[in-house]
């Protein structure tokens, strides 16, 4: 079966600097929660740039159900929601306007469009709030209203950067927890970038990155001898813990 993301040997370098990732191999099957655990500067940004088609590798491919991000993006980029580090909502404008206005850029007709919005904002528990100004609502719900909008279009890979930034931990664990419940019941597959190793569920396929290349990966299960953190910590060479 095809992964629905397969990194082959991606490496990447920004002009005139050291390389930002080396020959990063690995895939993410349908229905699969991947954790993409990085301390800052590890090169998970620089991934979501390739993997959003903003920067082409410099080396080595990345598939999306077996297209080449590079070579035929516009149907890679079909098949992805995104959520990034910074909210890409317009604060100004209201729930609905931002998900409408995602939908039309989609091409989803309105009557469809209509009924996908609803079906996301009740999921997330935000029906009731559509008609608020994102510019009024708290971190958790902006970041559930990005969610939604990511979700409009029935994407079969769900890619957030950092996506709890902000975020204290009741409502961070709110937001793990449905990303795997979308995992589970729609197999929907996902790919969550973190430096949070408490975002990082034992069954979870774990990546640690590190300076740009992959220093371990497995179940976090696998990973957690003794313990995820001290493996984190050992192989990413960190003193400090990583909970915070
Ligand atoms: N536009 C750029 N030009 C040059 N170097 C860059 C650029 N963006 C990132 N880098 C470098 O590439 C490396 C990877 O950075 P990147 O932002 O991808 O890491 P990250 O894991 O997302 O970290 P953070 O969580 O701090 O954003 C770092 O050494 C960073 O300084």
């Amino acid at each position: 079966m095809t992964a629905l993301l397969s990194a082959q040997n991606l490496s990447f370098t920004y002009e005139n600097t050291k390389q930002a990732l080396k020959d990063m191999s690995f895939n993410i099957e349908q229905g699969c929660f991947c954790a993409l655990l990085g301390p800052n500067g590890a090169g998970k940004s620089t991934f979501f740039a390739i993997a959003s088609a903003l920067n082409r590798p410099t080396y080595g491919n990345l598939f999306i159900h077996g297209y080449d991000i590079a070579q035929t993006p516009r149907a890679a980029l079909a098949l992805m929601g995104f959520v990034f580090q910074q909210t890409t909502l317009d604060l100004d404008l209201s729930i609905l306007q931002n998900l409408r206005y995602f939908a039309s850029l989609h091409g989803i007709g309105n009557k469809l469009g209509e009924q996908r919005i609803q079906e996301e904002l009740e999921r997330l528990d935000l029906y009731d709030r559509r008609h608020e100004k994102v510019r009024q609502l708290n971190g958790g719900h902006r970041r559930r209203a990005e969610i939604a909008r990511a979700l409009l279009h029935h994407p079969a890979l769900l890619l957030l950067d950092e996506a709890s930034v902000g975020l204290d931990i009741a409502t961070r664990r709110t937001l793990v927890d449905h990303v795997h419940h979308l995992c589970q019941e729609r197999g929907t597959s996902v790919l969550w970038a973190t430096h949070l190793i408490d975002e990082v569920r034992e069954n979870d396929q774990t990546i640690i990155l590190h300076n740009g290349q992959i220093a371990g990966q497995g179940t976090a299960h696998e990973l957690a001898a003794p313990t995820l953190e001290q493996t984190f910590n050992d192989l990413t060479q960190r003193g400090q813990t990583c909970l915070t």
